[in-house]
């Protein structure tokens, strides 16, 4: 099972998006534990926490500096203590790995060796030092944004309060990992800062740290950072509550605090009275956000346009962007992905050059054998048609990126044909509209599709991406 699933059946099992710190800091430890020995005293402090908290947490944070500052002694109470915690509650190692060059084999140690969940890292070494980490499918990583120390603000505020160097870190690292495997770490006092985080990404998870200064309001922390399904936040329990006594029942009481608290916020949140910026809460497209990120990377442009045909559309929709944006990239084959399960097909085929990587992405998700249609016969070498092996009297799925006319694809499917292949059904991501899939339809194809134009359009225009004047260009021409 992936962190993410695992996150979520913890949070749903323990009803809980508290995360405890696992932190053997002699500073911190109660009095109470009165052993000669420091390192035993530790371990039986860490055994408690993990006992008094097992049934009202989604995760535990080991913070690895206490434990390498204590030695050879604190690797070996590390893997204690990972050991005593239960297996169905996900572990967040909280490393700040910062070094690229240790990256590929500190990524093997913690996920193949310790069998961690999740690790938090640094950002500053970019893609390159995340990447070994995102190698690992059923494991993710945290992303420092910003911490609550006060110096730090001249750089994360650099270079001004409007542009804070802590949003790029957000939105620089959306592009380097999925949703399921890339969560952000906002370390902060302030819920404002939350709120900007929640607004520049919706879709992430955030693990928040350093949120209970004092004055501080819980209701505000998850009104902040709760995405639109009230879900998306993890909240810490509060140092000093782990050296009490009746812990148990202090992480129960803040446990109660917080889900009365969220019910409260998805109440007020499922009325169209509350909006986010220009985003009406209710009749929301379930792929608003993909549609959001389309156009916020220039995959959908408004102007005059000609076809292949020569007529002149209003817009102009170019895919091939996406595969530069390796997130993004991964939620369109996902949405591709929920259409093809509900199909049966051998093979699947992309329509050249445009929708070979999708092809390609959609046999690695699927563990489905590719192949492709030439788009021109090559006068040497093997002269193929078809690219990759076949058997005639196979089933073929097609995927392609936009039906306007048709005619491209089903050139494709047509060439499958002649080679003795079924091809009946066409998957692409956006349907043009204007009866191009009863076009299919009367040559022999079922169409399906993610997206259609209408609902792009009344998507961005709902979000104030685009003027009234847009939108109804692209009215009228339906
Ligand atoms: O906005 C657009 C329009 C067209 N394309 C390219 O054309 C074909 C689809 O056109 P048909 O008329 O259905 O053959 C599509 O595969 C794209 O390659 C586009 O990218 N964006």
């Amino acid at each position: 099972m992936n962190f993410f699933d695992k996150l979520n059946e913890a949070i749903v099992q323990n009803q809980s998006i508290l995360f405890v710190g696992l932190d053997p800091n002699p500073e911190m430890m109660p009095v109470g534990y009165k052993s000669q020995d420091i390192m035993p005293r530790l371990w039986d402090w860490l055994q408690f926490i993990i006992s008094e908290t097992a049934d009202k947490v989604c995760a535990y944070k080991p913070t690895l500096g206490f434990y390498e500052a204590l030695g050879i002694p604190g690797l070996e109470l590390l893997h204690k203590t990972l050991a005593a915690i239960p297996s169905h509650i996900p572990i967040i190692l909280d490393a700040k790995h910062s070094d690229l060059n240790t990256s590929t084999l500190f990524a093997h140690t913690v996920f193949t060796e310790w069998n961690v969940d999740a690790i938090t890292l640094s950002s500053y070494a970019g893609q390159d030092h995340v990447a070994p980490f995102l190698v690992y499918p059923d494991k993710a990583v945290f992303i420092l944004c910003c911490t609550s120390n006060p110096t730090a603000i001249k750089l994360q505020h650099y270079p001004t309060d409007e542009s804070p160097f802590y949003l790029q870190i957000v939105k620089e690292s959306r592009t380097w990992g999925t949703p399921e495997q890339l969560g952000l770490e906002v370390g902060t006092t302030k819920s404002e800062v939350i709120a900007r985080i929640r607004a520049d990404a919706p879709e992430r998870i955030i693990m928040t740290r350093s949120i209970w200064a004092e004055g501080n309001n819980i209701n505000q922390i998850l009104a902040a950072g709760l995405n639109k399904n009230g879900d998306g936040l993890l909240i810490p329990v509060p140092q000093d509550m782990l050296s009490r006594e009746d812990l148990s029942k202090q992480v129960l009481s803040l446990q109660e605090e917080i889900n009365r608290a969220k019910t409260e916020i998805n109440l007020d949140a499922s009325s169209c009275s509350v909006w986010l910026p220009n985003i009406c809460l209710l009749n929301q497209h379930p792929l608003q956000d993909l549609i959001l990120q389309l156009y916020d990377i220039g995959c959908v442009m408004f102007g005059n346009y000609v076809q292949a045909s020569g007529a002149v559309f209003p817009y102009y929709i170019d895919l091939r962007k996406i595969i530069s944006n390796p997130q993004l990239f991964n939620q369109v084959l996902k949405a591709y992905e929920d259409i093809l399960r509900t199909l049966k097909f051998d093979r699947v085929a992309g329509i050249p050059y445009g929708s070979l990587p999708t092809a390609t992405g959609l046999a690695l998700r699927l563990h489905c054998p590719m192949i492709f249609p030439r788009k021109e016969v090559k006068a040497h070498g093997t002269r193929r048609v078809i690219e990759g092996e076949f058997y005639p009297g196979e089933t073929i799925v097609v995927v392609d990126d936009i039906l306007i006319s048709g005619k491209s694809v089903m050139e494709g499917a047509e060439k499958l044909k002649s080679a003795g292949l079924n091809v009946e059904d066409i998957v692409v991501f956006i349907n043009h509209e204007q009866g191009v899939m009863n076009r299919l339809q009367e040559n022999g194809y079922r169409g399906y599709a993610v997206l259609t134009i209408s609902e792009i359009t009344e998507t961005l225009y709902t979000a104030g991406r685009i003027e009234r004047e847009q939108f109804l260009a692209l009215k009228t021409e339906e």
